[in-house]
């Protein structure tokens, strides 16, 4: 990619950010509605390089056009689609509608809204804001050439003990000290691809990519807690970590990369003393000083390795 011109290697793209679209679908049979709520970010790569070098803007395609479009294609998706399957139609628009546009990268952030439960029972029309957001990326060129990413932002996860930290590196730096019990939490952000190279790749089954982000959600939890009475004992964030990605890998073939960042959110044990009170609190796995800096970073990428056959 990119020209020469004037003697410069030149690149552009152009786009409509935070494009906010709400859509409700009814179902007329049994009266319940569904809802989701996107901010699309559309970048096109195109052939418009008149623009920029002889002011001739006849190969643009308007920013305004591009965030009308979204409007449009949310209204022709009479039934409900997964953001992924959103994000395709629009790639596709872009790609086949307009020679001169050569890829399409559509990224989607949902907004948490879940569906609320009174009295344990769904109600049909009535949602509240959850926390951890569903994002999209798809990438889709002119030729046909698609790649599929989903992810998981915010996912805050804590657990009380069944942690440690043991068997690090000790200098002259070094204070903390080593643990079999602390607090562990985290607000894990994922991304995952997808195999999928090709718009007849893509599974047909309705709602599969949303289907597959409350799975894969699902697995990362498990995988982090262990099972609901005795846990499952963490190491390390690392550790935890790449259990976690290997889980998703494992569990689902269509999964063909996962990157995992879990922050290290501290809990501070609360000692208390004074000259005069030499023990106010004395920290016994109870009270803890939450923080949020600094904090650690810890981040790794697993894919598969394709096999020569
Ligand atoms: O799980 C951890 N990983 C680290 O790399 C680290 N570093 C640290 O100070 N505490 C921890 N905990």
């Amino acid at each position: 990619m990119g020209e020469i011109i004037d003697g410069y290697k030149f690149e552009q793209r152009h786009g409509k950010s935070r494009v906010r679209v709400a859509r409700v679908w009814r179902n007329k049979e049994d009266g319940v509605h569904s809802f989701a709520e996107w901010s699309v970010d559309i970048s096109l790569l195109s052939d418009c390089l008149s623009a920029y070098v002889h002011s001739d803007n006849s190969d643009i395609v308007a920013t305004d056009t591009m965030k009308n479009t979204v409007y449009v294609k949310a209204k022709e998706c009479s039934e409900q689609v997964s953001m992924e399957e959103f994000a395709i139609v629009l790639a596709k628009h872009f790609t086949s509608f307009y020679p001169q546009v050569t890829t399409a990268i559509i990224k989607i952030v949902e907004k948490p809204w879940e569906r609320c439960y009174i009295d344990g029972q769904p109600h049909k029309h009535g949602f509240k804001l959850g926390s951890e957001k569903h994002t999209t990326e798809v990438v889709l060129t002119k030729n046909g050439a698609l790649r599929v990413t989903s992810g998981i932002e915010g996912l805050s996860l804590l657990k009380t003990t069944q942690s440690g930290f043991e068997g690090f590196v000790r200098d002259k730096n070094t204070i903390l000290p080593e643990t079999r019990e602390r607090m562990l939490a985290t607000e894990v952000s994922a991304s995952w691809r997808y195999p999928f190279e090709s718009l007849t790749s893509i599974p047909v089954k309705p709602l599969y990519f949303t289907n597959m982000y409350l799975d894969v959600k699902k697995v990362l939890a498990e995988t982090f807690f262990g099972p609901p009475n005795e846990g499952v004992y963490s190491p390390s964030v690392q550790a935890t970590l790449y259990q976690m990605g290997k889980a998703v890998l494992g569990r689902f073939p269509d999964v063909s990369f996962i990157q995992l960042k879990m922050p290290n959110i501290h809990f501070l044990p609360v000692n208390l003393s004074s000259k005069d009170n030499p023990v106010i609190v004395k920290f016994q796995d109870d009270v803890y000083l939450p923080t949020d800096e600094p904090h650690g970073t810890i981040e790794a990428s697993l894919s598969r390795v394709l096999s020569k056959l």
